[in-house]
């Protein structure tokens, strides 16, 4: 029974998708033979996924290239039916897609748009409002406030062509929450912003699930956005969840369960004098950065207080970056070169 209050929860069991991809050799030949016999490849995109979410939760779900995310967020928003298993969108099928469902949710994709190119952004949010029967009160209040929060003055009445990328990812995010969805499902909502652009995005986010208690799924590869709006991680590789936690604890994961231990001497040291207090010493100058074993951490600590003329020293988890780096083995599977770029 399609319930009334929906509680903008979220209940994922055992979610599989399998694409069937047909091969087909290069040229024209290639062409023909297909066309006779053709070869289909299946690739299990997402393979028994599940976890909850509480009302207002925001958590961030990451993974390499290629690990199952966007075909996770489109099977939760109803998209894509699954291969196989089972979600609970506030309280609905995601795969019936009914309307009501629909009023709840919203998915948007940094890298599509949705907004008529040729038009003014008010034009398509018009648009949205007849879609979603948004009451006229209530536009223009939301209105009112995504104008301020998004800082819209100006822009809305341009031609989306005409529109910066920034300035159309905001209009886009606009449109995408008119109707003030409970579940927000965000692919890359920053992708190619400038870090100040990525700044106005989360802040607008930060804002909207505080004001109406919506729960938010957000993958990104700038890891900025993630520790900026989660405090709750899920990890999936190769379509398969492998980690659901805290920030804190996946940073743990992270030098193998090392932190990183930065040091402003008052005297040059070299790295090979301090290699008895920790590993992968780096020395700038009188800046110093090691790792040090995390149930270590406290008496090498002292001794570095004790042994060397300290004029500061801090304890830190190792960037997220990094982490996910380790987890996925090399760095460039997630971007780590543009989220650091971005902090
Ligand atoms: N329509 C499709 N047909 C066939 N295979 C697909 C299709 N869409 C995605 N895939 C494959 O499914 C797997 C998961 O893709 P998906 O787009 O969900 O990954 P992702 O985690 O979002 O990656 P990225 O971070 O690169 O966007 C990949 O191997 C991809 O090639």
């Amino acid at each position: 029974m399609t319930p009334t209050l929906p509680d903008a929860s979220v209940h994922v069991r055992d979610l599989k998708k399998q694409y069937a991809v047909h091969e087909k050799e290069p040229g024209f030949m290639g062409s023909l033979r297909s066309f006779v016999s053709r070869k289909t490849k299946y690739v299990e995109a997402v393979k028994g996924v599940s976890f909850d979410l509480a009302p207002g939760e925001v958590v961030g779900f990451l993974g390499p290239n290629g690990a199952g995310k966007t075909t996770t967020l489109k099977m939760l928003s109803g998209l894509l039916h699954p291969s196989g298993g089972e979600a609970r969108i506030a309280g609905f099928e995601p795969r019936k897609r009914e309307t009501a469902f629909l009023k709840q949710i919203t998915l948007v994709m940094g890298q599509k748009q949705q907004l008529i190119w040729d038009l003014p952004a008010l034009d398509s949010f018009l648009v949205n409002q007849a879609i979603y029967e948004i009451p006229d009160d209530q536009y223009r209040a939301t209105m009112r406030e995504f104008t301020e929060v998004l800082s819209l003055d100006g822009i809305l009445k341009k031609q989306v062509r005409k529109l910066s990328l920034g300035e159309r990812m905001k209009c886009e995010l606009a449109a995408a929450l008119l109707h003030r969805p409970r579940v927000l499902f965000l692919d890359e909502p920053t992708i190619g912003l400038d870090v100040n652009m990525q700044e106005s995005v989360r802040a607008f986010i930060r804002d909207y699930n505080e004001r109406y208690g919506a729960t938010v799924i957000l993958t990104s590869h700038y890891m900025a956005d993630v520790t900026a709006l989660a405090q709750r991680i899920l990890v999936i590789d190769s379509g398969q969840l492998v980690f659901d936690g805290d920030l804190a604890r996946l940073a743990e994961q992270g030098k193998g369960g090392g932190k990183t231990v930065k040091l402003k001497l008052r005297e040059a040291v070299s790295a090979a004098q301090l290699a008895p207090y920790g590993g992968d010493v780096k020395v700038d100058g009188l800046s110093v950065e090691m790792t040090v074993p995390r149930a270590e951490v406290s008496v090498r600590a002292s001794r570095l207080l004790a042994d060397l003329d300290v004029a500061d020293l801090t304890v830190e988890d190792p960037p997220i970056e990094a982490v996910m780096a380790e987890l996925f083995g090399a760095a460039e599977k997630v971007d780590v070169k543009e989220a650091v770029v971005s902090r």
